[in-house]
Formats: C-alpha cells, structure tokens, sequence
C-alpha cells in the first residue's frame, strides 16, 4: 500500500466531503481501539473541528486509559481537536430498570450489548445536531463488508466511513504511519461491548489476518472444498458471518406496491 497517498485521500476525501456539506467537521467516538484512533486522525488532519467523545458504559479501565492516551496526545499535535467524556454508565443503568431482562441469558446480553452501541450513536448525534458536526465512522472492510460485526444502527449508524475500504491490516499499517500510541496498536481488537476482557477473535473464533484471508478466498470465487483443517473452519466462519449479516451489508428490503394496485 502506498500509505502516505493513501492518507492524503482519505484526508482530501473527508475534508471535500464535510465542506460540500456545509458542516464544521467530525465528531467520533473514542474506544480505545485502532479503527476510532486512526479514524480521528485522520480526521484531525482535515484542520476541521474535531470532537472526540469517551463514551464509557461499565469500560474496562485499560480501555479508559489507552482513549484518554488517544486523546491527549491528538491535542496536543492537533489545535482544532477538542474532548468530551460522557458517562453513559447511568444511562444505560437506567434502561435496564425499564425494559424486561427476561430470556435465555446469552440473548439478553447480546441485546443489551447492542444496546450500549445505540446509546453511544445517539449521544453522537446529538453533538452532531448541537454542534453541525458529522458522525464519523469507524468500521474497516473486514468489519463491515466481510462478518458484518458490528451493531446495526449502532456504531454502524454513521454519517461517513473513511476507513471501509480498508482492511484491518491496512488500517495498521495506517495507524503505524499516524504514530496511533503504541498501547493502541499492540491491543487485541475488542467491541467492549460485554464489560469483560472478551476479544473480538474470542467471539467470532478467528482472527482479522483469518478473516482477511477468507474474505479474499470468497472475492477469488473460492469454495469451502477447497480448503481443509483450520482453512477450512475459518472459512466456514467466516460465511457464516457474511451470510447472517448479508442484511447489514445491502439497502434495507423496502415493500413496492404492483403499479396495478395503486
Ligand atoms: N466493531 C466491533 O467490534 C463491534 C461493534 C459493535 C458490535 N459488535 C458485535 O457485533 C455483533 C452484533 O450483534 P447482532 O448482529 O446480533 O446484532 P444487530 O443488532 O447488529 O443485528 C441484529 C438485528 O438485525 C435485524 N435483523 C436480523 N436479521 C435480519 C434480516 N434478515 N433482515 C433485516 N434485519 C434483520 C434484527 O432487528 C436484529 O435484532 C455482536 O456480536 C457484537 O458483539 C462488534
Ligand atoms: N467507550 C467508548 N467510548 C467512545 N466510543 C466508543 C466506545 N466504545 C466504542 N466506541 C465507538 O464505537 C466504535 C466501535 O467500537 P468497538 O470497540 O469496535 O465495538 C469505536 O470505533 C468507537 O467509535
Ligand atoms: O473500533 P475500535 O476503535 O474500538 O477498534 P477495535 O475494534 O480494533 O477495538
């Protein structure tokens, strides 16, 4: 990959975008992850406004502290990037008092889980609305257009997406050219979602290097006969994913009425 042009036009692609749109810039969601530090430096190099927002529900204090890391050392590169903590933790408290928790434990979780994503999406917008700002995303290809993991309507409820056309390993090599802080780039890519230290390759049961690979063996036209042992089970994992998410990755199914009805 040639990094540095590739930067160049994500930073001309954000910043021609946000212009023609008549808006201020970018607010994003800081996690403490790779995909939201490079997304938000990338949007700091617009020279656009920039609002990184900490969004803790019950985080996990590593997470807390590699977002704060982030964050302060964007600042001081960056004189257009400003900071927000907004602690969602009683929020989300809160909902629980008011929705039923009844059902198989696993389900609740994940709903739940979703939950959390939502709640930060919606305190996105908000600074957005308040302040004429746009949602940055922060999905890579892998994520987005491969297992669909993410939540929909949730993190996947953005305004742009500079980064999906990326896959997480291009999104590294991104990070290393950015200088992301190295405790970014040596953590294990995780939603956070579950208030444990559970890994996105613990949930899904391969790694992004895996599903990068699978995903480039779906793209060549490739079958699951063509592979054996682990090929062959991260390649089932990963059209397992592709398939039941296939719903995240196309236009929503809208009804049409026969023109003979109407
Ligand atoms: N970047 C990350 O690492 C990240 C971020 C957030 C979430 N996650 C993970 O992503 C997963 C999200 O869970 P999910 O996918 O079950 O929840 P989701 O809410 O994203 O998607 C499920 C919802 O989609 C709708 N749906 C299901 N099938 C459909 C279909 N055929 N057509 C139209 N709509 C349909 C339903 O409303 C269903 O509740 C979790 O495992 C979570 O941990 C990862
Ligand atoms: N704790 C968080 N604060 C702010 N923003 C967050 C937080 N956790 C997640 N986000 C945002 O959501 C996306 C996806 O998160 P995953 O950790 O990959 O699930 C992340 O890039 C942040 O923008
Ligand atoms: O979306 P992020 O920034 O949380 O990255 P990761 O999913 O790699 O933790």
């Amino acid at each position: 990959m040639q990094t540095e042009q590739v930067v160049n036009h994500l930073v001309d692609w954000l910043k021609d975008y946000a212009v023609k749109a008549g808006v201020n810039g970018f607010v994003i969601g800081i996690s403490g992850g790779i995909d939201s530090a490079v997304t938000s430096t990338l949007c700091a190099k617009t020279g656009l406004d920039l609002l990184c927002i900490e969004m803790p529900i019950h985080q996990a204090e590593s997470h807390v502290t590699r977002a704060q890391e982030h964050i302060s050392q964007l600042k001081e590169r960056f004189s257009n990037v400003k900071d927000k903590v907004v602690n969602l933790t009683p929020v989300f408290e809160e909902f629980k008092t008011e929705v039923s928790l009844d059902g198989k434990k696993a389900t609740v979780d994940m709903a739940l889980a979703n939950t959390r994503a939502r709640l930060r999406m919606t305190t996105l917008y908000y600074h957005a609305g308040l302040l004429g700002l746009l949602v940055a995303g922060t999905g890579n290809k892998v994520e987005d257009f491969g297992v669909g993991f993410y939540t929909k309507y949730g993190d996947g409820g953005v305004d742009l997406s500079p980064i999906a056309d990326l896959l997480k390993s291009e999104v590294y090599e991104i990070g290393e050219y950015l200088k992301v802080p190295a405790s970014i780039m040596n953590a294990a890519p995780s939603d956070g979602l579950f208030g444990d230290a559970r890994s996105d390759e613990d949930q899904i049961g391969a790694s992004y290097p895996e599903l990068e690979w699978a995903m480039q063996m779906k793209d060549e036209g490739k079958t699951r006969t063509d592979f054996e042992g682990r090929n062959r089970e991260v390649f089932d994992i990963f059209m397992r994913y592709n398939t039941s998410n296939k719903h995240k990755m196309i236009a929503i199914p809208i009804c049409e009425i026969p023109s003979n009805l109407k």
